[in-house]
Parts: C-alpha cells; structure tokens; sequence
C-alpha cells in the first residue's frame, strides 16, 4: 500500500548573519527513510517535534516533492499523479481543515460527493455509516466555522471516508480533543481497519492513540528511521526486564533466588512481591509455576514498560549514539 525507499527532503532556509547580511544552509527535514506499509495495517508513525513526520506525510500526499528517493503509495507517485492519488486514499490533517468554513457540514459532504463522483446511493450509505458511528447528526446543518474542534474533526474524518479510500492517512487526528472524543474517534478508527481492512497510517503525541490503534511503530528522529516494529518487540528492546507482580496467602521470604529473577520489591510484610526478571531468560508463566510451587497464589499481574517510556528511551538511546558517533558534525553538512 505504501513504499517508502530511502526518502529525502531538504528546506533551504536562510538565517541573519550580520548586520544586513543573511546566510543560507540547507536542513533535511527527512533524511533517508524507508519503510513498507502493506494493506489492512494500522501503523502510527511517531518521533518527537522536528523529527520529520509531517514533511514525511507531505510526501507520502503529494503536497511536498522529494528532494530524492521513491514513494508510492497505493500504487502511484504521489507528488506526480495527485489526482489519482486523492481518488483512493483519504487525508486528515488535524491542524488543517478540508471542509468549507461558512457552509453547514453536509453541504461540505455533497461538495466532495461531486468533487469524487460518488454516486448518490454510495453516498447516502457512506454518510449515514459515519454519521450514525460518529454521532454527526445533531450538526450536519451547522456551519463548519461554528462547530467545536471535536465535532469538526469527526466531519473531517467523514469527508475523507465517502469516497470509500483503501488508505486513511491521519496527521494528529486527535490533536487537541477531549476524552470522550478522543475515545469515539479511536473507536471508529479501530472499526475502521479491523471491520473494513482500511489501512491506516497516523502520526501522533497521543500515546494512548497508540497502544489502541498501532500494533505496528515506526519511530522517527532527526529525519530517520530509530525502529520499526510491533509495540512489543520495541519494548522487549529497550527494557529486557518485565515485572510479575504476585499476591500470595502468607508471607514468604523475598523469592530472589528463583530463576530468571533479578530483583524483588516486597510489600505487606512479604505477601506481595514485585519479582522482575529477564525476560530473555524465563517467561511470566514458568515464573508463575515456580512461585506457585513456594506458596499459594491468589492474584498476580505482568506489568509492562509504559508506552511512553519505550518510546522516550529509543529517542534517548539514538540521542547517545550520535553524541558518541558524530560529534562536531553538523547535521546539514553530511
Ligand atoms: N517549509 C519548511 N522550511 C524550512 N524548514 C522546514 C519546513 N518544514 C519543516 N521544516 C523543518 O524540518 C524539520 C522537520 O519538520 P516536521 O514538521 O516534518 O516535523 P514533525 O516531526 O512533524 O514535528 P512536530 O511533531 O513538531 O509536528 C524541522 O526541523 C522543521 O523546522
């Protein structure tokens, strides 16, 4: 659905340099990045601010050219054959809108209807599925300038659906929402790809977004790829510990010496044990068996790294590498 090889862009931006002087360098805000998106996958794109997401996103719409490098995305170039392009993926920008400001939000929706030649049967069909998912009647006949950001966005999300794209690519489409419309918004983007097979491609802060949408990361810094891969697995790479947390019916002394375990944080006199262990040398279940054999167990959970902390020690692990690596190399000089 989407290939991405060895993608650049670069800005050239000039800066003061003196009194009535300005000097000019050339940043590449993407910087050689290559990844696949096949079709029904949900990825989340992520990287923190600066890392180059949105200029990749641009690209992958045909709003930016590439400096060099290939994309095409369901098929074509996106930068050459716009058109066809907008004909089978769908876009939400969550900063921008494609609706029309003073017309009530249906009439935005018979507007695209013709822009995309849908018929009038797919068309009804269409809106009253995401009206009816998204709740949108009670605004249809509201101006778009009058709606409230959450409201807005879920008219953006519809406009980009009625021409039935494979893709959704979304930029921070929860950007700025409450609670209650974030979670409507994931629930429907969920449905969205597990029901309809769309595939999704979003960039996002929201971690949460995330661990509901994304079984799949590819995480973004400095206009590179840091790691691609299910949540899971980053997980595993960053933090080969996982932390059993058991419950027992009597005290115990501090279960330390049972294998794979590496360290133990006791609570309640010793009937709760936090047992971290390594995950590469035994599995939460043979752990398990083995404190089951020393007392009774009556509650236990498996704590994960939190998403966030994954996410923050790539960035920190890729930040050391090049202090180490590139020291004195500026980033526009290679
Ligand atoms: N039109 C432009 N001219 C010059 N520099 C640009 C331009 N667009 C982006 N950049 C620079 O390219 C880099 C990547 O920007 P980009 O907007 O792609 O990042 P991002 O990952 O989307 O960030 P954020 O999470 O803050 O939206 C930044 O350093 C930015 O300043």
């Amino acid at each position: 659905m989407i290939e991405v090889r060895d993608l650049r862009r670069e800005f050239r931006i000039s800066e003061k340099a003196g009194f009535l002087r300005r000097a000019h360098r050339t940043v590449a805000a993407v910087d050689g990045v290559s990844f696949d998106v096949a079709a029904g996958e949900a990825v989340g794109y992520v990287g923190p601010n600066g890392a180059g997401k949105s200029t990749t996103i641009k690209m992958l719409t045909g709003i930016l050219v590439p400096t060099s490098g290939t994309v095409r995305v369901s098929g074509v170039d996106p930068s050459r054959q716009r058109k066809e392009l907008a004909r089978r993926i769908g876009v939400v920008f969550g900063q921008r809108s494609q609706l029309w400001w003073d017309l009530p939000l249906a009439d935005s929706f018979e507007l695209l209807k013709a822009i995309y030649r849908v018929s009038g049967p797919d068309f009804a069909k269409r809106l009253a599925e995401c009206a009816d998912l998204l709740e949108l009647g009670p605004f249809l006949t509201t101006p778009v300038r009058q709606l409230s950001l959450g409201q807005r966005m879920r008219g953006e999300v519809t406009a980009a659906l009625l021409h039935a794209p494979d893709l959704l690519v979304l930029d921070e489409p929860t950007i700025g929402l409450d609670l209650e419309s974030k979670e409507r918004l994931r629930e429907f983007l969920a449905e969205l790809n597990t029901r309809r097979g769309t595939t999704l491609l979003l960039t996002t802060h929201d971690l949460d977004d995330i661990q509901r949408l994304c079984p799949r990361l590819v995480v973004i810094d400095h206009g590179t790829v840091l790691a691609d891969g299910p949540l899971a697995d980053l997980s595993a790479e960053v933090s080969p510990e996982r932390v059993l947390v058991v419950d027992l019916d009597v005290a115990v002394e501090p279960l330390a010496d049972l294998p794979g375990v590496v360290s133990v944080r006791t609570e309640l006199g010793g009937r709760r044990q936090h047992l971290a262990f390594r995950r590469d040398v035994t599995t939460a279940a043979a752990l398990i068996a083995a404190v089951a054999a020393r007392a009774e167990v009556h509650d236990l959970s498996v704590v994960e790294p939190e998403i966030d902390d994954v996410v923050r020690t790539l960035y920190a692990r890729r930040h050391a590498d090049r202090s180490v690596g590139n020291v004195g190399v500026p980033h526009d000089s290679r």
